[in-house]
């Protein structure tokens, strides 16, 4: 099994991922970018916004993705493996490439593999907008309210044409009402 758990920056990802580490004691927990010796350095670089050339830094996300499929999703292909982000976040956030391309693009550096499992924790733009008012801002998050739910649609948009078994959450429902739909989810 290969579950992601996937949203936007602040969808309460690291919330949910505490709780089921707690009850997943056999699964391996990983994490998009940086699950990986050379994901930690790629991550750096991803995200300390040195990069000039967008492509450069869509292809830094691909580079890692590719390293953390072979590492760490292939080599544990019979246990449960929950990730922190994925290829979902990848074609989403790259939103100035067209989906198809970045599907494409994704699915070379994945070899194919796809998630079983995608939990996509849903932010109404309300919600958004108070929960990084709570927060220091990244570059990324700094992009502000409009870009991040933007991808958030180019996200639900992905897993429904890649037909990958998920479900949506709303993201600001209590955290333990959230919990239970991911734990009904994962035992359907
Ligand atoms: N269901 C919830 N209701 C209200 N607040 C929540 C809920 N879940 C998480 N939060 C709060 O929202 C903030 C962001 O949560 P969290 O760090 O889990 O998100 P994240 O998706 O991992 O964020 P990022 O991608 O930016 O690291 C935290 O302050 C957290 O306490
Ligand atoms: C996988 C992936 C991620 N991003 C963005 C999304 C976030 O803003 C950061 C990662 O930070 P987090 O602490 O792990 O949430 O990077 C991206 O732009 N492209 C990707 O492929």
């Amino acid at each position: 099994m290969y579950v992601v758990v996937e949203g936007i920056d602040t969808a309460g990802k690291s919330t949910q991922l505490e709780l089921l580490q707690k009850k997943h004691q056999n699964a391996i927990f990983t994490k998009e970018p940086g699950g990986t010796n050379i994901g930690i350095k790629l991550r750096q670089m991803a995200l300390n916004g040195e990069a000039k050339s967008k492509i450069a830094e869509m292809f830094l996300f691909l580079a890692d993705r590719a390293e953390h499929i072979e590492e760490v999703i292939v080599t544990n292909k019979e246990k449960t493996v929950i990730s922190d982000r994925s290829m979902i976040s990848g074609i989403a956030y790259a939103s100035l490439f067209p989906l198809e391309k970045m599907i494409e693009l994704n699915l070379l550096a994945t070899n194919n593999i796809l998630p079983t499992h995608v939990i996509l924790l849903e932010l109404s733009p309300q919600e958004l907008k108070y929960r990084l008012s709570q927060k220091e801002n990244d570059a990324i998050e700094l992009r502000g309210i409009d870009y991040l739910i933007n991808i958030q649609n180019r996200m639900k948009q992905t897993i429904t044409k890649l037909g990958i078994n998920h479900i949506f959450i709303d993201a600001s429902l209590k955290i333990e009402e959230i919990e239970k739909q991911i734990e009904d989810f994962l035992n359907e």
